[in-house]
């Protein structure tokens, strides 16, 4: 046995059962396991209707139609609108929307969902509400779970399909009664993955059979887990048992509807399209009953990052993200799936290293392929998208604290500031970003890092800087000869002089000047470029000395100048100068 180390707890988990002492699952047999989902399902968002019932301030006519506006902008093409009989304010947006379609101003390829209890007088308001309205669903729902139906509705299974069927042949009537309409009908077994499989296919072909559903009259059999009991692979038998056992199969429209109590809504959606459902209601981020509906955004996302086209358009997740918190009034988390504000960042080192090479490697890919960046398959480590697919930039995510690693900080200084340090020199600019971090505890914005490289790096470079070593003034040539001279006036502790320094290249030259004056320096590593942000025409240097003979410091030192010979010379005497201050 492995050892496990847990004691017995002490809460009392006894008052509950598993979920084969409350659903009898039928499907021994099963096909999703090995099956693919290879095309988007029929999405339908029920924001207007189940996430608007669960706010605490449910929306009014004008965010509603905010919303309403959004889902069509995104490619939605079947919208749950509301539960008109619920509330003058839900009845009005109905009729709010058939104005608006009669006017032209809606697509005539949407199709509005309305929701509907099993009442007579609620179903006849709800078909009040979309009178004048070309094409509509109407979707009746009633609870049939044994739960439900002994503690809610006080009704037996017989009494429940009695309800059922005269609702269903009330709304025949009336959807008859309007033959200019075009009016399709949905039936949710509300509580339906607690409910006997048997009872629910019952009632189901029945109403197919009552509806007279034909495959270009189809009928939606939505079937929810209207509170998750189970792991989701017990959904997906539930949902592939009645995709084999339906009746007039090419006349039904299997539509599933999973709410998140288990925190697996996701994983029942998608599970259940590969049971057989061709059809997904939810919400976007998730909203809805206690904690929520399946997110749409999450599923078709998904999708997406699977190479599958989800058939909506995400293109500005910011922008759908706005909308829906304005309307909800509820905030999206920060690490929600995709969207969050954090999703894409990484504060991490070595997942900084991983993501920052990642990068890289992915430009020179698309390089060599001779495709643009954002056309070039995508590959990079940590990322499953490329944000810029869902209109988010690069900036965010790559962030700095005490978790993160020199390859962060690095990436930061050469996007953000053009600075590319040399491979040694990033692990030494990182301790003292680590330090920094540590002490402060906090985020290190590019900015900050940057005068943090500033302060550590370039100030000691510059005269005044308060270094044991200045360079008061300097000149360098070419003697015929070919030699390099460098003549400066130094200023080392509180003695100034004027040195003359030969070499073969002006760096050499001034370093044998800063020999004549006393101060041993040998530049072990050299690098230089131009700086490549802002708009500046600048040049960094950065330089790797050992200062005070064989025995000496090794130390790094850097410039930044609109020469790139000034660059270099400032490095050397940062170097020094980073040399005394370490003693
Ligand atoms: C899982 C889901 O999301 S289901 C949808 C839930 N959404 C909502 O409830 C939002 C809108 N609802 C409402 O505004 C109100 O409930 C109304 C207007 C529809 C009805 O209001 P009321 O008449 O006051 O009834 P109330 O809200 O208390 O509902 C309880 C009654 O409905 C019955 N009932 C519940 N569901 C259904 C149904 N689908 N079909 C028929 N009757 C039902 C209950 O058995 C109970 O009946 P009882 O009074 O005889 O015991
Ligand atoms: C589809 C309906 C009845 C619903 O919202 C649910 O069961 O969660
Ligand atoms: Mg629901």
């Amino acid at each position: 046995m492995i050892w496990n180390p847990q004691r017995p707890g002490t809460m009392p988990f006894h008052r509950y059962r598993p979920y084969e002492d409350r659903v009898n699952v039928l499907a021994a047999d099963r096909s999703w396991p090995s099956a693919r989902i290879e095309s988007a399902p029929l999405w339908v968002p029920v924001d207007l209707r189940d996430g608007n019932q669960a706010l605490a301030e449910p929306m009014d006519t004008a965010r509603k139609r905010r919303f309403f506006d959004l889902l069509v902008s995104m490619g939605f093409k079947e919208i749950e609108v509301g539960y008109p009989s619920a509330s003058r304010t839900d009845f009005d947006f109905v009729r709010h929307l058939v104005g608006l379609v009669r006017s032209g101003a809606v697509p005539d390829d949407i199709t509005p969902v309305v929701f509907t209890p099993a009442r007579p007088d609620l179903i006849d308001r709800t078909f009040e509400s979309i009178d004048g309205l070309p094409r509509s669903v109407v979707h009746l729902y009633i609870p049939t779970s044994p739960v439900w139906r002994d503690v809610v509705l006080g009704r037996d299974r017989a009494a429940v399909r009695a309800t059922v069927e005269e609702a269903a042949a009330h709304m025949a009537r009336l959807a008859d009664a309007r033959p200019e309409s075009h009016i399709r009908f949905q039936f949710a077994p509300e509580t339906f993955n607690v409910t006997e499989p048997d009872f629910v296919l019952e009632l189901c072909d029945g109403l197919t059979e009552l509806w007279d559903a034909s495959p270009d009259r189809p009928v939606t059999h939505n079937l929810p887990a209207t509170v998750e009991i189970a792991t989701p692979n017990v959904y997906a038998d539930q949902i592939e048992y009645m995709h084999r056992n339906l009746a007039r199969r090419d006349s039904v429209i299997l539509s599933v509807h999973p709410h998140n109590d288990r925190g697996t809504g996701v994983a029942c959606a998608e599970l259940a399209v590969l049971a057989g459902a061709q059809r997904v209601e939810g919400c976007l981020f998730g909203n809805g009953e206690r904690t929520g509906n399946v997110d749409l955004v999450t599923l078709a996302l998904n999708l997406y990052a699977q190479g599958v086209d989800p058939m909506l358009d995400f293109s500005d997740i910011d922008a759908v993200r706005e909308v829906v918190e304005h309307c909800n009034r509820l905030p999206v988390h920060p690490r929600h799936p995709y969207a969050g504000d954090l999703v894409h960042t990484a504060f991490s080192g070595t997942h900084q290293d991983a993501i920052a090479k990642g990068l890289a490697h992915h430009a020179k890919q698309a390089a060599e392929l001779g495709v643009e960046p954002r056309e070039a398959p995508w590959n990079v480590p940590y990322l499953p998208l490329d944000p810029a697919d869902i209109g988010r930039s690069y900036e965010a995510v790559i962030r700095v604290n005490s978790q993160s690693g020199k390859g962060g900080t690095a990436y930061l200084l050469r996007t953000r500031h053009g600075l590319d340090l040399p491979a040694e020199l990033r692990a030494d600019f990182s301790r003292a970003v680590q330090d920094a971090t540590d002490d402060s505890g906090r985020e290190a914005s590019p900015d900050e890092l940057h005068e943090l490289f500033r302060t550590a790096y370039l100030v000691p470079g510059r005269p005044g800087s308060g270094g044991v070593l200045s360079l008061l003034s300097w000149t360098a040539d070419t003697a015929p000869d070919g030699a390099h001279r460098c003549v400066c006036t130094l200023q080392v502790g509180d003695r100034a002089g004027d040195f003359e320094g030969f070499g073969n290249g002006p760096l050499s030259a001034f370093v044998d000047a800063l020999a004549a004056a006393g101060i041993s320096v040998d530049v072990l590593d050299y690098s230089e470029h131009a700086v490549t942000s802002g708009g500046t025409s600048e040049a960094a240097a950065y330089a790797r000395c050992r200062v005070g003979g064989a025995d000496g410091d090794t130390v790094w030192g850097a410039g930044v100048d609109t020469s790139l010979l000034a660059a270099s010379v400032q490095a050397v005497v940062s170097a020094v100068n980073r040399a005394g201050a370490a003693g």
